[in-house]
């Protein structure tokens, strides 16, 4: 070994055992502090590591995944505890009766957003998603009033889907039966709705600025200045993505799961036949219906909501939860609540049915979150979901890929803006021909 790599080497040793040593100092620290909280009362948790905290503890590509086993976290900490992702503290609390408690009866308390530094930059605190007090108030206002006043919820929006689901029909069969991705023309389709809502018309999925405009929102890259611009960039980002994945997470589902696929054809057949779909039919419905609040159930597209933080200091099921303190609605423990749901980690739309075969709603369905902060976009998204897949189930039956099996369909979900399904292809084959253009 010569000396200059004997030098390195022990310098880097030196500098490496110093780091040790400041680690070991900041560690020591900060669980004297740790132990103070918990003589405070603060909600307990595993030991953080300085500056990491529990990242080594947490699988970072699905950090929902770890808080939610609650079989391991709720045991030993109970049903509020304290995580450190890094140096930030994050209070969770999974499971429905607590969600629900915290978000509904402690709703002023835990009703602010914790602007993440990255969204605070780029929003400024404008907007409605990741803004608060007054400024909030007014754009979910101002959102909701123009939502409402475009039609949000009323014939006119329906109308507007009714119409972008014939489109998407048309590009669809322009498919021939033959394997496709289903991402962009969905997003093509969802993102007209908003478009239609915005601005009042639709664009053709090939126009260069609408699929720029599209390409820009999955990338969050649009940067309008003003509070009412992003509100309305809000919009758009919070309402195409989300409601554009359940309806792929309910496409992929029929295609794995190919009898209840039949099930919802065969009741769509008995039901409407070859008329128009329209939100009144929702009501004799009961399957179609059961399967897409069962696909939402499933999917759980935003499994921590978005974050929240505490408004003044609160004391929650006997912890005291200091003011400013980040909270995460785990909103999958909700949906996969094992004490609310009979299969909670399977496709089973039973669990919105009753023994006759009725549609009936669930207290822990709350995919859209609960209290003062629940999602405004709520009525048109269930219009959404509810009039795109079950035309496009009356008009197509979806398969795998040739040569790939039902079973080899992976649900596994990517963490995006949502949890989406892994790219895949499926294949939409028309199941009436005759009928084409025998609408009534
Ligand atoms: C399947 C579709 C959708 C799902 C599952 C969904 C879910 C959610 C969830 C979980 C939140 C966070 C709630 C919280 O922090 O506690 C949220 C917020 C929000 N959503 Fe949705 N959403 C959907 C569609 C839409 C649509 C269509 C729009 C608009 C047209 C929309 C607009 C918003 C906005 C503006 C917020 C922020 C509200 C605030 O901070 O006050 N969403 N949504």
């Amino acid at each position: 070994m010569g000396i200059l790599d004997f030098f390195l080497q022990s310098s880097s040793s030196i500098s490496l055992l110093g780091a040790l040593l400041v680690l070991l100092l900041v560690y020591l620290v900060s669980s004297s502090s740790f132990s103070s909280q918990k003589e405070g009362k603060e909600p307990p948790g595993p030991r953080p590591l300085p500056v990491l905290g529990n990242l080594l503890q947490l699988d970072l590509k699905r950090p929902y995944h770890t808080l939610l086993k609650r079989e391991k976290l709720s045991k030993k900490y109970g049903s509020v505890f304290t995580v450190y992702l890094g140096p930030k503290k994050v209070v969770a609390w999974p499971g429905y009766k607590t969600v629900k408690e915290a978000l509904v009866n402690h709703a002023e308390e835990f009703g602010q957003r914790d602007p993440m530094l990255i969204m605070h930059e780029y929003n400024k605190g404008h907007g409605i998603i990741w803004s608060n007090g007054d400024s909030w108030k007014e754009m979910r206002r101002f959102a909701l009033t123009n939502l409402r006043d475009f039609g949000m919820g009323k014939k006119a929006s329906e109308d507007k889907i009714i119409e972008e689901c014939d489109q998407l029909i048309g590009v669809l069969k322009k498919f021939k039966g033959e394997a496709f991705d289903t991402t962009l023309p969905i997003q093509y389709a969802v993102s007209n709705i908003i478009c239609s809502i915005v601005y009042g018309s639709r664009f053709e999925y090939d126009d260069p600025e609408f699929t720029s405009l599209v390409d820009c929102i999955t990338a969050s890259c649009l940067s309008f200045g003003g509070a009412p611009f992003n509100t309305v960039q809000n919009l758009f980002s919070a309402g195409t993505d989300t409601s554009g994945t359940t309806l792929r997470w309910g496409l992929l589902f029929m295609a794995k799961y190919p009898k209840i696929q039949d099930q919802v054809q065969e009741e769509v057949s008995r039901e409407i036949g070859s008329r128009q779909v329209q939100v009144e039919h929702r009501k004799n419905l009961h399957f179609t219906n059961a399967v897409i609040h069962e696909t939402q159930r499933l999917a759980s597209i935003a499994p921590m909501a978005l974050p929240h933080r505490t408004t003044q200091d609160v004391t929650f099921q006997g912890y005291v939860i200091k003011k400013g303190t980040a909270v995460t609605p785990l909103l999958t423990s909700v949906l996969y609540d094992e004490s609310e749901w009979e299969r909670p980690h399977s496709f089973y739309p039973a669990h919105f049915l009753d023994k006759d075969g009725k549609f009936v709603k669930r207290e822990a369905f709350m995919p859209f979150s609960a209290g003062p902060r629940a999602c405004p976009g709520e009525s048109l998204a269930r219009m959404e979901l509810f009039i795109f897949f079950t035309t496009l189930l009356q008009h197509f039956r979806f398969t795998p890929p040739p040569g790939v099996s039902e079973d080899e369909l992976d649900l596994t979900p990517r963490v995006r803006f949502a949890l989406e399904p892994l790219p895949h292809k499926l294949c939409a084959a028309p199941v009436h021909e005759e009928e084409e253009g025998l609408r009534i």
